[in-house]
Parts: structure tokens; C-alpha cells; sequence
């Protein structure tokens, strides 16, 4: 049972612990709540006959208040317990849900990211896992404490007298049915509503994300106009889901009352052909006053517990991901980057590299150039292991990174990638990112070689200034400067350079190339620039143009040959003597 519920909740070893407690707990609480029935059935079975006048004394009255008081006491220490093991029980498995999830994120391959979107993701990290602490504390719980007291209390109803047993029961087949049969109805409008839920908070991120460049185009009527559509789907789809299966609840509930109109029509006829006593009788009544409500409430958890399968699935996506299994040690002879044939697309049918095959050699400069979108940056990436291939193998110093663990074979990479990612914590700790453990004095060594520690001494709180989330309080030039810093810090054998100067001024340019000359010495570099001059001096240039290699060689071969990358410096030459012509 514990092994079940851990699978069918994707819940870990003491969750599952915790959860079955509670079950059994909410079931003994559950029957705790018949046992004053049964206590009124004994006092009336004893009151009865001195009310119709048949004995003239009322026996053991202090008997029948003492078991009353134990049956509170009874009652309070299973409601307590069930309370402690389904509440805080319930509160400490989120917590360890949640640990668990960041954990299997950070180990995950980047290709599960390409697939899921942030949005995505933030909401089963947050807003499943808030669903799931209502839904194993109130409805797991209570749902099978219900069913199982309710079933056993039927059982005992029946033996006593099947006759007024069938009157009471046959209404709880027929209402489950009505959900039950209805599930994959409801479950198809709940996945409905989960998909424009989660279109509205991708549209949402997306506007804070980009509130600049909109309101910068006197968009915002145009957004808000498509974010209100989102919010009407979303409305809708939640309205008509909710609405069906509160429908279909609220049909089974009613049904379930017709049961004490049978027990009423059955228990006189029974009473008025003496086959049952009258004590019988109103037991049955009390019993249906009681047994009703318990499978109602379970009712309603059923539906909302199929609103949790979906969620529940969605988790197990994440959960049952499988992990990368490559080698964490491994030894390369030297530190050459060799792409042998490489095939990649990001998704199916629309290929990115078809064929791309050269080799960036330790100790010199290879850059990376073509037109936009030829492929430049998923090159870098691939170096990387980003990404798995779907052909071809790429090599570092021999070995094939496909074999190797992503995250032990980035020790070996540093990298400056187009799209800067800072954290909103000081300057210090940004650069530290680079190097875990590095001192201050490391740090900023690295900062001077970046030609970023000027910039961060005028800053009020020099290297502890916090700089706002991606450093929303620096410029584009100085927080590309600081994740060069990082890069320097780390001082890998293999770097990655994408874009890496895009965002400095001529000056600025002129120093980081410097300071990336000194820390390119003796490693591998892979360069993309869009500024033709900044690798004339590459040893080697890879001309990439639709996912292939169009050209390969040095800044002078590849001029005389008269080919792509000539033509890529005529049009950057052309472009840079362009004026306004006022
Ligand atoms: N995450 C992604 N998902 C899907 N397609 C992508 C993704 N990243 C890039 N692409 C596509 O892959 C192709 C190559 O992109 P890439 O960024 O590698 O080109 P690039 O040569 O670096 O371009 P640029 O010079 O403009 O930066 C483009 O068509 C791009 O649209």
C-alpha cells in the first residue's frame, strides 16, 4: 500500500509513510465519529421502553455520560492524530518535494529546458506544488478515510439487516458511477485549463519580460488587448471545468438523500409487517442522518483528486526524467575541440548543422563567422555538450563528449556567451561564480584584467554593490565586462567566446582584446564576432553558412579566395563608412 501510494503520488519514502498514517488515521477518526450513533442506539434501546411505558426506570445514566466523555476523548485523540500526520506531514513532504525537484533540475541535460519553458516549469514547482499540500492534506486523506470507515460501518449495517441495509446503501453505487464514468470527461477540461493556465502565465512573463521594448512601440493596448483573450480563455476553460464536475458532484450528492426516502418507504413497511422493531427502525434513520455526509465530502475529493493525477503526472515528467550517465573522470591528450561531421537540430525536421566538421586547435584562436542564424552559436554550445547530437561526434583532446558528464566536463570550459546572466548579488559574488572558492584578491585581479575594477570603484559600495536582478543597474558594455571577469576567473583550458565584445565601446573593445590575448595564451578558443576585424588575426577562421562549413583558413586565404568571408568584409567595410545623409 505504502509502495503504491508512493508511485501513484510521486512521493518520497516518508511522504508515503507519512500519507498512509493519515489514511489510517482519517479512517479510525472517521469511525470514531459512529460511535455516539452507537451510544444513541444503546441509550434509546434502554430509554425506549420506560418512554412507551413498558419499564418505570431510567438504569446506568452515569454509565451512559462517562461513555459519552471517553468517546470525545476518542474522538479528539484520532482527529488530533490525523491532523498532525495529514497537515504537518503533508507540509514537510512539499519541502522535500520541492528541495528534490531544484535538485533533479540542476543535474538535468539542457535539452530537457529546450523542451519545458520557464513558465512551465515555475508553475510545477510552485503552483502544483502548493495544489498537492491542499490535496494530501484535506482530499488523499479524507477521500479513502471516508470510503474505508463508511465501507466498514455498510458492512456491519448489512449483516445487522441486509433488508434495511440495501435501502440505505444502493443509492453509493449509483452515485460513484455517475463521477466515476464521468472521469475522463473531467480530466480532459482540467487538462484543457492546465494548458491555457499555463498559456496566460507564459503571456505574462512575457510582458513583464519585455514591458520595455513594448512600451517602447506603443504596444501596451495592442499586449493587453492579447493578455485579456489569454485571461478569458483561461477563465472559461476553468469555468466549464469546474462547472462539470461540480454538476456531476451535485447530481451524485442528491441522489445519495434519495437513500433515506427508500430507508423511510422500506423501514415502515417493514415496521407495519412487524418483520423489524422500531429501535431498528430509527437506527437506520440515525445511521442515514450520518453515513451521508462522509461519502458526499468523498464525492467532491474524487473530482479534485483527478485534478491532481494531471498535476501529479506532470511532476513525474520532471521526476522520471532520465539523468546523464556519462564519465565524471576522464583524461584527454591535450585540449584540441575537433567537430567531426555534426548534425544537430533543436526540433525534429529542421536541421541547424547538417554537416560540420573542423578542428579548433590548443593554443590558437579559431573564429567562428558567417551570416546570422547560420549556426555560430549552437556551435559554441555543442563544444559545450549543451545539447546532444543527432549525428556526427565532437571531441575534446580525443575523447567524445557524448560519453562524458555535461556538468564535470564543464570544469574545462569557460564561456562568454551574447545573453549575459548575472544574479541579483554583489559584485564580488557575481564574479566569484566563475571560480567557487576564489579569494577576493583572485576576484579582483580578474576584474582589473577585465578592465571592469575602475567602473566598480566608483560604484558607492565598490565590489559589495548588489546589482539588481540580471544587473538591471548596470550598462550592457559593463555587465558583459563582469562576466568576462568570471570567464578569466575560472581560467579554463578550453574558451568560448560568443559575442563576447558585442556590447563595448571601440575603447573598451581595444582593452578586453587585450586581456582576452594574455588569458587565450596556450588554451583553445572559439570565437564568434560579428565585427569583422576583431579576428582578422584568428589562426583560423570557419566560415558557417546554413548549417554547413562554407569556408575554412586564415583572414588572407580566405580574402584571396574571393568567397562568403570576402564578402562579409566588403559588406562590413561598406557599412562601417555608412552616414546619415542630412
Ligand atoms: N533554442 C532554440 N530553439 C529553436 N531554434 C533555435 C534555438 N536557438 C537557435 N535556434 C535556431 O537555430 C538557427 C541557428 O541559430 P544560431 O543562434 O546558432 O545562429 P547564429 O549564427 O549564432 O546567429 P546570430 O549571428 O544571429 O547570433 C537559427 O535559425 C535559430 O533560429
Amino acid at each position: 500500500m505504502i509502495n503504491r501510494l508512493q508511485k501513484k503520488y510521486a512521493l518520497s519514502d516518508q511522504g508515503a509513510k507519512d500519507l498512509f498514517k493519515a489514511i489510517v488515521y482519517s479512517v479510525l477518526a472517521n469511525i470514531s465519529l459512529m460511535l455516539p450513533v452507537a451510544l444513541l442506539a444503546i441509550v434509546l434501546n434502554a430509554m425506549l421502553p420506560v418512554a412507551l411505558g413498558m419499564e418505570d426506570k431510567t438504569a446506568g445514566l452515569a454509565w451512559y455520560t462517562a461513555a459519552g466523555i471517553i468517546i470525545l476523548v476518542i474522538i479528539f485523540i484520532f482527529h488530533y492524530l490525523q491532523y498532525t500526520k495529514a497537515y504537518i506531514g503533508t507540509y514537510e513532504e512539499s519541502e522535500r518535494r520541492r528541495i528534490t525537484l531544484a535538485e533533479k533540475l540542476r543535474t538535468l541535460p539542457l535539452g530537457f529546458f529546450h523542451e519545458r519553458d520557464l513558465a512551465d516549469l515555475t508553475s510545477t514547482i510552485m503552483g502544483d506544488c502548493a495544489s498537492f499540500e491542499h490535496a494530501f492534506s484535506h482530499t488523499v486523506p479524507q477521500f479513502f478515510g471516508a470510503l474505508i470507515s463508511t465501507a466498514i460501518v455498510c458492512i456491519v449495517l448489512l449483516i445487522m439487516n441486509w433488508k434495511m441495509g440495501l435501502a440505505l446503501l444502493w443509492v453509493a453505487p449509483v452515485a460513484f458511477a455517475i463521477v466515476l464514468l464521468s472521469r475522463k470527461w473531467q480530466e480532459k477540461l482540467g487538462k484543457k485549463y492546465m494548458t491555457e493556465r499555463m498559456n496566460l502565465s507564459e503571456g505574462i512573463q512575457e510582458c513583464l519580460e519585455t514591458v520595455q521594448d513594448i512600451k517602447a512601440c506603443n504596444q501596451e493596448n495592442t499586449y493587453l488587448k492579447k493578455l485579456d483573450a489569454k485571461m478569458d480563455i483561461a477563465e472559461k476553460a476553468q469555468i466549464s471545468s469546474e462547472m462539470v464536475s461540480a454538476s456531476l458532484v451535485t447530481t451524485g450528492q442528491m441522489i445519495l438523500r434519495l437513500g433515506l426516502v427508500t430507508v423511510i418507504v422500506v423501514g415502515s413497511s417493514l415496521i407495519l409487517h412487524g418483520k423489524i422493531s422500531l429501535f431498528t427502525y430509527i437506527l437506520y434513520l440515525i445511521a442515514a442522518s450520518r453515513l451521508y455526509d462522509p461519502l458526499s465530502g468523498a464525492m467532491a475529493n474524487m473530482a479534485e483528486l483527478f485534478g491532481a493525477n494531471l498535476q501529479v503526472n506532470r511532476l513525474k515528467e520532471i521526476q522520471e526524467y532520465p539523468l546523464e550517465s556519462g564519465q565524471k573522470d576522464y583524461h584527454t591528450k591535450g585540449y584540441d575541440v575537433t567537430f567531426d561531421h555534426v548534425k544537430f537540430s533543436y526540433e525534429e525536421g529542421k536541421p541547424v548543422l547538417k554537416d560540420v566538421s573542423f578542428t579548433a586547435k590548443q593554443g590558437q584562436v579559431t573564429a567562428l563567422v558567417g551570416p546570422s542564424g547560420g549556426g555560430k552559436s549552437t556551435v559554441a554550445k555543442l563544444a559545450a555538450k549543451f545539447y546532444d547530437l543527432d549525428g556526427g561526434k565532437i571531441t575534446l583532446g580525443g575523447v567524445d563528449i557524448a560519453k562524458l558528464d555535461s556538468v564535470a566536463l564543464m570544469k574545462d570550459f569557460s564561456i562568454v556567451f551574447q545573453d549575459v546572466v548575472l544574479f541579483n548579488n554583489t559584485i564580488m559574488e557575481n564574479i566569484r561564480v566563475g571560480r567557487k572558492g576564489a579569494s577576493d584578491t583572485d576576484v579582483i585581479a580578474a576584474a582589473k584584467a577585465a578592465k571592469c575594477h575602475e567602473f566598480i570603484e566608483n560604484l558607492p559600495q565598490g565590489y559589495q554593490t548588489v546589482i539588481g536582478e540580471n544587473g538591471s543597474t548596470l550598462s550592457g558594455g559593463e555587465c558583459q565586462r563582469l562576466s568576462i571577469a568570471r570567464a578569466l576567473l575560472k581560467d579554463a583550458p578550453v574558451i568560448l567566446l560568443d559575442e563576447a565584445t558585442a556590447s563595448l565601446d571601440v575603447d573598451s573593445e581595444t582593452q578586453i582584446q587585450e586581456a582576452i590575448s594574455e588569458l587565450v595564451s596556450g588554451k583553445t578558443v572559439l570565437v564568434i564576432a560579428h565585427r569583422m576585424r576583431t579576428i582578422e588575426a584568428a589562426d583560423q577562421i570557419v566560415v558557417l553558412d546554413k548549417g554547413v562549413v562554407a569556408e575554412k583558413g586564415n583572414h588572407d586565404t580566405l580574402m584571396k579566395k574571393n568567397g562568403l568571408y570576402r564578402k562579409l568584409v566588403d559588406l562590413q567595410t561598406e557599412a562601417a563608412n555608412w552616414k546619415l545623409n542630412i
